[in-house]
């Protein structure tokens, strides 16, 4: 038996909130498979840590991401085709974000989400290659999607640590697994050492050099004037976080669970990570306003490498975004948009195959919180031979019902459901 394993990040809300995303949105594909299928919960690292993609993810393919993990700056790094020198780089992810320069206050973590590729491209190229005037300090900066990019701090001539926090003050930084803040002081943070080696004061150095000089070359580029002729927020200044060294040496997933994994992946982050796990990586191109093309695109990606391979794994970014905007109409559009141009076609190609079909999220995002919760979220198993838990929708309370029970930690989730392939 294959598998497809599709996880729609950020899906799930806070039941407790009112009416959920998944509860309001029409989604007769994803219903039809819960009717079929097995339901669970999932905390996805562990009750009470509101994870980031990055560590949430290793985390439900199967690894414990407080044993061995890096942080997300150079996952993000290694998905924008990046490789660090180890010892003398720390790369993050970095937000373009609008600020008032006089205060700096954070007017907007991710400049009105409106930064197209060609401008964040061009503002990266004015950051890129900077020499930050000491210690041979330099800055990489590559823009990835939207207001998205990553920053990679260097020396030539001095060792560096990745010991340092962040500048972006809606993540708090607990070793390399950053949470993100319920709420949190909106001014650009200082980068501190986290460590007392000389190495970890350096880089912190660099970093608060890197974030002024950025401030002050951002404020006056074209870009920007163009921006606020057109009334949108200026992308002027770069907020980092996650920093990260080296890359996770984590086991090949193929090796660990002795099948073939294919991944198809949106974001630089997932598509990292794939990498690192060495799965057969389908890149596909960023999302875009047209979501029966986008759909399309990460369909015959799936059937593709699911020729191939035993296992694919399928990331979609959708209901995410909405869910850190607040945006509950939008969110249920999303999950509704994915239902009919990925979910429903999927069903109609894999019928009377032996293909399995896993759907869960890598967090919750609830648009009641705007922001990453360490909410439980629904995991959906559908087996064609395993008896099914009679569950009348895939919704987080009706997955609460299934016989699956409550995974306390995402990386149980995955070897146990292989289990019963
Ligand atoms: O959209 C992303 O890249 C992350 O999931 C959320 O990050 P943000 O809080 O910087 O938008």
């Amino acid at each position: 038996m294959k598998l497809i394993y599709l996880v729609l990040d950020g899906v799930a809300d806070k039941p407790e909130d009112g009416p959920t995303s998944l509860e309001v949105a029409k989604h007769p594909a994803l219903d039809k498979l819960a009717k079929e299928a097995k339901g669970g919960l999932m905390y996805t690292i562990g009750r009470g840590i509101a994870p980031e993609s990055d560590a949430a993810v290793i985390s439900i393919l199967g690894y414990n991401p407080h044993e061995e993990y890096t942080g997300r700056g150079p996952l993000e790094a290694v998905g924008a085709g990046l490789s660090l020198r180890e010892g003398y780089e720390v790369a993050f992810r970095a937000n373009f974000a609008t600020i008032d320069p006089e205060t700096r206050r954070i007017i907007d973590r991710r400049c009105g989400r409106n930064l197209t590729g060609e401008e964040a491209h061009e503002l990266a190229k004015a950051l890129d290659g900077l020499d930050l005037g000491v210690h041979h300090g330099y800055a990489r900066v590559v823009a990835t999607v939207g207001h998205r990019a990553v920053v990679i701090i260097g020396s030539i001539t001095h060792r560096l640590s990745d010991a340092v926090d962040n500048t972006d003050p809606a993540y708090a930084k607990h070793g390399y697994v950053s949470v993100a803040r319920a709420t949190f002081q909106p001014f650009v943070a200082k980068a501190d050492p986290l460590e007392d080696t000389e190495e970890a004061r350096l880089t912190a150095e660099l970093v608060n050099r890197f974030t002024e000089m950025a401030i002050s070359i951002l404020k006056d580029h074209p870009v920007n004037h163009a921006r606020m002729r057109e009334g949108k927020p200026p992308a002027n200044a770069i907020l980092l976080r996650d920093s990260g060294g080296r890359l996770p040496r984590l086991q090949p997933i193929g090796e660990k669970f002795g099948r073939r994994f294919g991944a198809v992946a949106e974001m630089p982050v997932e598509i990292g990570i794939a990498r690192v796990l060495k799965m057969d990586v389908e890149p596909v191109s960023p999302p875009t306003n047209d979501k029966e093309s986008d759909y399309r695109i990460r369909l015959e990606a799936t059937l593709k490498l699911l020729a191939r391979n035993d296992v694919v794994y399928v990331h979609l970014k959708g209901p995410d975004e909405p869910g850190h905007d607040g945006d509950f109409k939008a969110k249920v559009a999303s999950i509704e948009a994915i239902d009919k141009y990925y979910v429903e076609p999927l069903l109609a190609e894999i019928e009377n195959k032996d293909v399995a079909v896993l759907v869960t999220a890598d967090h919750a995002t609830p648009y009641t919180r705007r922001a990453h919760t360490d909410d439980p979220v629904p995991i959906l198993y559908y087996h064609p031979l395993l008896e099914n838990d009679k569950l009348s929708r895939f919704t987080e309370r009706e997955c609460a019902r299934g016989t699956l029970g409550i995974f306390e930690h995402g990386w149980s989730m995955l070897p146990r459901v292989l289990e019963l392939l």
